[in-house]
């Protein structure tokens, strides 16, 4: 179709078609009666209904009562009664209604002239004629049932459905499309530094707003996706895995290549990334470059799969793809100097650029270069500035981690490379009770999830358990929680050390049972784990999933287990 804003208008002639039949449907049911909205006009009985003012409508005499009043009245029976104001309304939604109808009669007697756009057209003049005629036919004509208005103006909606199939899938100037299935935000950064170097050539899209449609209409679609829980899709990439699930196997133009995202100390490595692949190929799509799996986003292994699709779109820019910012330490404190091993520290770093939400995490770069970046919650809630609680990592060996051993050593004035990852599915709900429940080094985002609430003023409820092993050396951050506590923040705090009384988190969780159960169920409250998978997070689920109510355990619980 030569222009574009009949191109535009012919694809919204569905969506008002629907608008309008609800409108019609609306008016009609007032006249039938079905809408009474509890109305009751108390008409005083007349001497003589010739004495009062009427007009003639469709061979009826209708007549005004007072009060304002307009009834309809036929051989001696009233029929549909109104006040003014009812007549205004039905008569203004009715004149709307007109108007679209004769708007896209029009439209449609020009679009016929398209072939492409010829059936479409025609069933949508049809549908639009008779959702014009319908009601006043019902009107005009005594004796019409309602049900069979019902049944027209249902036929005729579903036959402009069935025509909107035949519609050309509108062209984009792109031909390639890159998509990113990000829990933690790393397939997101990856996917937005790759954008960036070919931005003219490819469009970027989050899964969560993929279609199968979406997908036909480019030529190449390259998936960088992460997989989590145990070999699982991320949470936003569930309903377009359900949609192609469901989709009939056609063989499509369509070539798709996916870089999957994993860690090869699971399993269940690159999972996801392996069935995504799968699924797309037995749907019919063609697959452009073999899946490649990346192992705590190795930069060397993204750089192989970009340079693969480079060559398919003819370009040749290796980019820059961990582009991090120079981070200065402020302060770093040993929070626990009295252990021997597990040491925490408390490091404060500042970046002028650095902005961030509760939840988020900081990719923090080890000194040798060609290491994988490690991933830290952020425990601060103010922007240029952020604190992590690091937990000195001991391998099985004796050796120091390194990234954690970098982070631990740092005095102030240092500098580190670091980049924030947005987080959203850990991002605190506002206005909702929140439990949060953290093992060690798991109590970070919490601290600045309670800054949050202290910084916007926010008095719902929040709950914290958090467990570690000794009271006298890990109560991290205690003066801060104090201090929630006291300015009621805070609501209730509840804490087990395994070696100095053996107790564990599930088990305050079980003690708890009922008042968590209440807090979620009937108060809406969203429910933060955070700490490590294995011990902690596995055994947090398990108890959780006798406690959460099914439906809540889908909507309100959120986890970051590593
Ligand atoms: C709770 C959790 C579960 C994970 N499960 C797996 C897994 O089963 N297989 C795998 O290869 N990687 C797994 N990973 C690693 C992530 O896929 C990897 O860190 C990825 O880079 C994260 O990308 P994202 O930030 O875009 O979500 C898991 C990570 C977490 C935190």
């Amino acid at each position: 179709m030569s222009s574009t804003w009949l191109t535009k208008a012919v694809l919204q002639f569905e969506r008002v078609l629907w608008l309008v039949s609800i409108g019609m449907l609306f008016v009609l049911g007032y006249f039938w009666g079905v809408l009474e909205f509890g109305m009751s006009h108390p008409v005083s009985l007349m001497t003589s209904l010739e004495a009062l003012s009427g007009f003639e409508f469709s061979g009826r005499s209708v007549h005004q009562l007072p009060g304002g009043i307009w009834a309809h009245i036929s051989e001696g029976e009233v029929g549909y009664i109104f006040t003014r104001t009812e007549l205004l309304f039905i008569s203004i939604v009715t004149f709307f209604c007109q108007i679209a109808l004769a708007i896209i009669m029009v439209l449609s007697l020009i679009a016929l002239r398209d072939k492409s756009y010829r059936l479409y057209a025609g069933v949508a003049l049809y549908a639009s004629g008779l959702l014009m005629v319908s009601p006043l036919y019902s009107l005009y004509e005594s004796g019409v049932l309602p049900w069979w208005e019902l049944v027209r103006v249902a036929g005729a909606l579903l036959c402009v459905r069935w025509a909107a199939k035949s519609l050309p899938v509108p062209q984009t100037h792109s031909q390639a499309l890159i998509v990113y299935a990000s829990q933690t935000g790393s397939a997101k950064y990856l996917a937005q530094r790759l954008h960036d170097t070919a931005h003219a050539l490819m469009d970027i899209a989050c899964v969560s707003t993929l279609t199968e449609q979406t997908l036909k209409r480019y030529q190449r679609v390259f998936f960088v996706v992460s997989t989590y829980g145990q070999g699982e899709a991320p949470d936003s990439a569930r309903r377009f895995v359900n949609t192609l699930q469901g989709a009939n196997s056609a063989a499509s133009q369509t070539q798709f290549s996916v870089l999957a995202l994993g860690d090869r100390t699971y399993q269940t490595f690159c999972a996801f990334g392996h069935y995504l692949s799968e699924l797309l190929e037995q749907k019919g799509y063609q697959r452009a470059i073999p899946t490649t799996e990346i192992d705590r986003m190795d930069p060397q292994g993204v750089a192989h799969w970009w340079q693969q699709v480079g060559e398919l779109l003819g370009i040749h820019t290796a980019p820059e793809l961990f582009e991090y910012d120079d981070y200065t330490v402020m302060a770093n404190e040993c929070l626990n100097p009295e252990q021997t091993h597990r040491l925490a520290h408390r490091v404060t770093l500042f970046c002028a650029n650095a902005r961030y939400e509760a939840g988020d995490l900081l990719a923090v770069q080890p000194e040798q270069k060609d290491e994988h970046e490690r991933l830290y919650s952020i425990a601060s809630y103010q922007d240029n500035t952020i604190e992590l609680l690091v937990r000195q990592h001991i391998r099985a060996d004796g050796t120091i981690g390194l990234a954690s051993g970098m982070l631990s050593q740092l005095t102030p004035g240092d500098r580190v490379l670091a980049s924030v990852r947005e987080h959203t599915t850990f991002h605190p709900k506002a206005n909702v009770p929140w439990i949060m429940i953290g093992a060690g080094t798991g109590l970070a985002p919490f601290i600045s999830f309670l800054k949050k609430r202290q910084a916007e003023q926010d008095s719902a409820p929040c709950w914290l358990f958090f467990g570690e092993q000794y009271v006298e050396h890990d109560a991290y951050f205690a003066k801060d929680l104090t201090a929630f506590q006291d300015q009621g923040i805070l609501t209730r705090l509840d804490r087990a050390w395994s070696r100095s009384d053996g107790v564990y988190v599930p088990d305050l969780l079980q003690q708890s049972h009922k008042a968590i159960r209440q807090w979620v169920a009937e108060q809406g409250a969203h429910v933060y784990v955070c700490g490590s998978r294995e011990g902690f997070g596995e055994s947090v689920l398990a108890t959780l999933q006798d406690i959460l109510p099914e439906p809540q355990w889908q909507s309100q619980l959120h986890t970051d287990l590593y």
